[in-house]
């Protein structure tokens, strides 16, 4: 039997970076996803041994561990159903060293954290057992669109489901895809959050919840609270395709954070005052029942203050700069979302504005129309 999992990205709409030091963010899930299929194999195929495999379809990638190397390396592992432990620094070494071997084309180095978090995954929950696991994502990776979590939520969704440790799925029989259950929900966050943990060094944890729980929500100090929102926001991104990457991102903004932590205490604490001032409009627009879109104004002042922010933290980038430049020719405002450093930047717009998504992708830049706050995590079983 086949397990799929979907998971989706996300945008931020305010408070990356901030949120990893204890101030509150604002983020929604978008309609594009990461599916993980996974297979179980018995014992017997691949010659009595087995192995555990992962597809990267994307990068057309395909990588292979025998279970016997697995055991050897890792300890005869029985699996876990409940609650995740963190990765002990002698399990970590030891994914590395099982990175040996691996082709990993140099230009797609920054496979091996995605590589060692699905190894931690699959062997903490599953144990050594031989299957098949293809990942498939629209989302681009490393692009601020929260990749690293919808792989770990779709992953620890599918690893879950074939271990038995959460439900059978809620939905009615027509829908292909299934909700989970809330306490479902939670162990799933709580694993994708480890394996966020391996590739990001320290994530506040927001990704992975608004990946694993959909709609939009604010997040303050591993606190979620759902905002209702009526007639989402409408946002244009566009990804600036400069690669990045985010560990190393939130990691320069807490040594800046450690050499003047005055001053970027004083930054945290006004990026938490936007977030809060930015949900508080979300749901007051929801009891008003008016559209958000007449809220716009405030919204789009917030975005502006929180990209001045973001530059004092040092995470903008000269592609970033001509994508604020090129919106504000059109008297639109824009903000990075994610780590920054490239990656992606979104845009407010009352309606989609074909000519300023065509000025952008002349420059190289790729642009995006997604629907915003939709669902989280689902899981198909064929
Ligand atoms: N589909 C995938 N297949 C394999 N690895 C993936 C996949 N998606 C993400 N990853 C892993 O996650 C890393 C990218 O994570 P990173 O946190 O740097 O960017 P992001 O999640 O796209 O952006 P942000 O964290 O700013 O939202 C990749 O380098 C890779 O290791
Ligand atoms: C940069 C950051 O704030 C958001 C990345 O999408 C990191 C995190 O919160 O884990
Ligand atoms: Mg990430």
């Amino acid at each position: 039997m086949e397990v799929r999992a979907r998971a989706p990205g996300k945008i931020i709409l305010a408070g990356e970076h901030a949120v990893v030091h204890g101030s509150a963010a604002v983020a929604a899930a978008i309609d594009l996803y990461t599916t993980s299929s996974l297979r179980l194999l018995p014992e017997e195929e691949d010659g009595g041994a087995g192995a555990v495999e992962l597809d990267l379809r994307d990068s057309a990638l395909v990588f292979s561990w025998p279970c016997s190397r697995l055991r050897g390396a890792l300890g005869e592992l029985s699996g876990k159903a409940g609650a995740p432990a963190p990765c002990s620094p002698d399990k970590l070494a030891a994914i590395a060293k099982l990175m040996e071997g691996q082709e990993i084309p140099e230009a797609k180095i920054w496979l091996s954290a995605g590589l060692s978090a699905f190894l931690y995954l699959y062997t903490s929950i599953l144990g050594c057992r031989p299957g098949k696991t293809v990942v498939i994502s629209d989302l681009p990776i490393g692009a601020g669109l929260g990749s690293s979590a919808a792989f770990c939520v779709s992953m620890s969704g599918a690893l879950l489901t074939a271990s038995g440790a959460v439900g059978t799925g809620r939905g009615s029989g027509a829908e292909e895809w299934q909700l989970f259950g809330k306490d479902d929900l939670e162990l799933v966050n709580q694993w994708a959050f480890q394996g966020e943990k391996i590739i990001h060094g320290k994530p506040s944890g927001i990704d992975n919840s608004v990946s694993t729980f959909g709609s939009m929500i604010k997040f303050k100090k591993g606190e979620l609270t759902n905002l209702r929102s009526r007639n989402p926001v409408k946002m244009l991104i566009t990804d600036t395709r400069v690669g990045r990457n985010t560990k190393a991102l939130v990691a320069g903004v807490s040594e800046r954070a450690s050499r003047h932590p005055d001053a970027t205490a004083s930054v945290f604490n006004a990026v938490n005052s936007i977030s809060e001032e930015l949900s508080s409009i979300v749901e007051l627009a929801a009891e008003d029942e008016i559209a958000i879109t007449s809220k716009e104004d405030k919204l789009a002042e917030l975005m502006e203050m929180n990209q001045g922010l973001l530059q004092c933290m040092g995470v903008s980038h000269s592609s970033i700069e001509t994508v604020l430049r090129t919106s504000l020719k059109y008297s639109l405002v824009s903000k990075l979302t994610g780590a920054g450093g490239g990656g992606c930047v979104l845009t407010l717009i009352p309606t989609l504005l074909e000519k300023v998504a065509t000025e952008l992708e002349s420059y190289g830049f790729r642009c995006f129309k997604v629907e915003v706050g939709g669902r989280g995590l689902q899981v198909c079983r064929g």
